[in-house]
Order: structure tokens, then C-alpha cells, then sequence
């Protein structure tokens, strides 16, 4: 693979774009789905920085793409190797999964991005060079004993690296949404963003 051969110029410039990161089973995936469904399919459009790495590794492994996107067991498997593989593509261009995502989704065609899975401090910094003041930062957050209801089960190599760590220390985000399952309270959550994309989307 040639990593520095995605180099097109970015050209249309996006109203609003929202990083969601968190720890595995916080509720990223649960979070953006409904961020989207709530905002005119026509303005926004969902990206995952993991689904390039996915698709590499299914075409070169002969896997299923679907099911790595997937939030069953399967991409468990795979995701030690996909990490120390994507890893050494980030040491040769760290922005390079982020605007590999940015074309497979075809995003330019949007004004609202809702990017689900921010995992490294590079991701943040790639965007923020590439879009200022359009991004926009979310941490989901849900304590252990939630995560772990939903399947979470600590794995070395995984929790403990910089894919699940590397933003803990990160103090400063655009918006905090605690993810405790109680409905009311991640309602409330979700519509100060929306009301916020809302006043974007109008100025
Ligand atoms: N607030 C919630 N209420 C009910 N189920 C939730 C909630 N948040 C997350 N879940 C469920 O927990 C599991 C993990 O959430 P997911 O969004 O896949 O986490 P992540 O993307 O952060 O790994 C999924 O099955 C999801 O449907
Ligand atoms: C190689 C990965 O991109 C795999 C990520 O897969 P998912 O984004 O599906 O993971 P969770 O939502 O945390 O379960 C990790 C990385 O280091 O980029």
C-alpha cells in the first residue's frame, strides 16, 4: 500500500464536524446512530476511521468486511493484528486513515460529518488543521460496570494501548456525554448538540 498516495486537494469546506471518541463499549456507535438518524439525512453523512483499516484487512485477509464493521464478536479476532498494522501506516503519514475515510465515505457531499470513532490525539489534530473551527470534540463516557454489561471484557494489548488510551489524558472537549443508560439524562445530552448544530447550520 502507498501511504502517501492520497494527496488530492480537500476542497468544499464542511458547516460542522463532530468527533466522537470513547472508551470501547461506551456507546460511541449507539450515540452517533441516533445523532444521525435526527439530523435530515441529506445534511450529514457518518464516517469511521476504522472502516479503510477494515476494508485493507478484509480484501488482503479474506474477510468480511460487514461483519469487522459489525458490533458482534467477530472483529475481535482481527483487531490486535489490524492495530499494529494500521499503527505502522500512522507512523508514515498519521493523518492517513483519517482522509482515507473522508473520500470512502465521500463526505465533501455533506455539510455535517459525524466521525464515531476518534482514537488518537493525531486524529484530532489532522482534523483541526484540515477544518478549524468546524470540528467539534465529544467524550462518551460510561462507567466500567455499564461497559462491562455490554459485553466489555478488559484485553491486554487492546485496553491497554494507545487505540483505547491515548485521548485519556485529554481534558478539553466540546461536549461530555455521560452514557449510563438512563435515557432521560443522554436525551437531554443529545439534543444540546443538536440544538448546537442547529445555531451552526443557521448562522
Ligand atoms: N444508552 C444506551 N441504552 C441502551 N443500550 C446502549 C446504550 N448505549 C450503548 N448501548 C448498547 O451497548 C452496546 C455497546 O455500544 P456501542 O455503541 O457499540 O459502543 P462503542 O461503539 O463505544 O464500542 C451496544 O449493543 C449498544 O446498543
Ligand atoms: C483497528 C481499529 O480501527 C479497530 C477498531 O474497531 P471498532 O471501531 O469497530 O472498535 P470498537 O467500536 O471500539 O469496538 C482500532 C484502531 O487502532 O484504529
Amino acid at each position: 500500500m502507498e501511504v502517501n498516495k492520497i494527496s488530492e486537494k480537500i476542497n468544499s469546506s464542511p458547516s460542522c464536524i463532530l468527533l466522537f471518541s470513547g472508551k470501547r463499549k461506551s456507546g460511541k456507535d449507539y450515540i452517533t446512530d441516533i445523532i444521525l438518524e435526527r439530523i435530515k439525512r441529506e445534511n450529514a453523512v457518518m464516517l469511521k476511521i476504522s472502516a479503510p483499516i477494515k476494508s485493507y484487512w478484509a480484501e488482503t485477509h479474506d474477510l468480511q468486511f460487514d461483519d469487522l464493521m459489525g458490533a458482534g464478536e467477530y472483529k475481535e479476532k482481527y483487531r490486535q493484528d489490524m492495530i499494529k498494522w494500521s499503527e505502522g501506516v500512522r507512523r508514515q503519514n498519521y493523518g492517513y486513515f483519517c482522509e482515507a475515510a473522508v473520500k470512502m465515505f465521500k463526505a465533501h457531499e455533506k455539510p455535517i460529518w459525524i466521525v464515531s470513532d476518534i482514537r488518537r490525539k493525531t486524529d484530532l489534530k489532522w482534523f483541526k488543521e484540515n477544518y478549524g473551527s468546524a470540528v467539534k470534540t465529544i467524550r462518551v463516557v460510561a462507567d466500567e460496570g455499564i461497559r462491562k454489561q455490554r459485553g466489555w471484557i478488559f484485553t491486554e494489548g487492546v485496553d491497554d494501548a494507545e487505540t483505547e488510551c491515548d485521548l485519556d489524558d485529554v481534558l478539553e472537549w466540546d461536549w461530555k456525554i455521560i452514557n449510563n443508560s438512563n435515557e432521560s439524562e443522554l436525551e437531554k445530552q443529545i439534543q444540546d448538540i443538536l440544538s448546537a448544530i442547529e445555531n451552526i447550520m443557521h448562522l
